[in-house]
């Protein structure tokens, strides 16, 4: 049975390699450099041919999810107050807490209410299933096509990036339901023999009958050395009692 590595499916794109850089003529500002970036992104898209089948590729390279947490009980108990209004479903208004409005002018609290657009913004009744819907089946799924994803949680201390991330017993979070997802797609698709071997850091290669025969002597020695040395050492412990 050969390997089951199809390497046009599982290509993971290099956006590095891919792009030429430009030459640089003479001083450049932030404008300039803005555009150049653009410029380079849009020519990955089109020359790697990976738009259609991408989530992100239609939303943008980085998407930024904000998830608001309902207040704890303690935050309850101390009547702690709701600084964040969801406006739609990408973005909401930031006000500052009543009790310093006595403090400023009118003109400087207006000017504190400050608005913030993300690709997504989930508010405090959001179960940990409905965020994992909404944020991480997608790029899960992309990743089990081959691209590449990262996902990473960012926030204040007390913001709820552990819970989001890993969640509770009872109600999990993102990083066991991808395992989940993971591990559910590979099931049956497991190739059982023994005859692969890692080479060079992502690549394997498919071992002869020979080649496989003299791996399991290798492995057999060092199993062997190890309980050796196993030995001497528990023999080096029981020498100090
Ligand atoms: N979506 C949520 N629903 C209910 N409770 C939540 C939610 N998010 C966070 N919490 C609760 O808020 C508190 C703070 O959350 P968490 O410990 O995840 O914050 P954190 O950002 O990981 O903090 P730190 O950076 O200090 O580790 C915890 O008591 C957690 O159970």
């Amino acid at each position: 049975m050969e390997p089951a590595l199809d390497k046009e499916k599982f290509f993971r794109p290099s956006y590095i390699a891919s792009v030429e850089l430009p030459q640089r003529t003479g001083p450049v500002n932030v404008e300039d450099i803005k555009a150049d970036l653009s410029d380079e992104f849009s020519l990955v898209s089109s020359s790697s041919d990976i738009s259609q089948r991408s989530s992100l590729e239609s939303k943008g390279h980085i998407q930024v999810c904000l998830r608001i947490r309902p207040f704890t009980s303690l935050e309850k108990e101390n009547e702690s107050q709701d600084c964040v209004s969801l406006e739609d479903s990408t973005s909401i208004i930031l006000k500052p807490p009543k009790n310093s409005l006595s403090r400023l002018s009118e003109k400087t609290a207006g000017q504190l209410i400050q608005k913030f657009t993300f690709s997504r913004v989930f508010g405090p009744e959001t179960t940990q299933e409905e965020f994992f819907e909404g944020t991480m089946k997608q790029p899960v799924q992309d990743f089990l096509e081959g691209y590449n994803r990262l996902v990473f949680t960012y926030g204040v201390t007390n913001a709820g990036k552990t819970y989001t991330f890993q969640g509770t017993e009872d109600d999990v979070g993102i990083l066991p339901r991808t395992m989940d997802m993971l591990f559910k797609s590979i099931q049956g698709k497991l190739y059982t023999a023994m005859d692969l071997k890692p080479h060079r850091c992502r690549d394997y290669i498919k071992l002869t009958k020979d080649q496989v025969r003299e791996e399991t002597s290798i492995k057999n020695a060092i199993l062997r050395l190890t309980k050796e040395v196993r030995g001497v050492i528990m023999l080096n412990l029981q020498s100090y009692f």
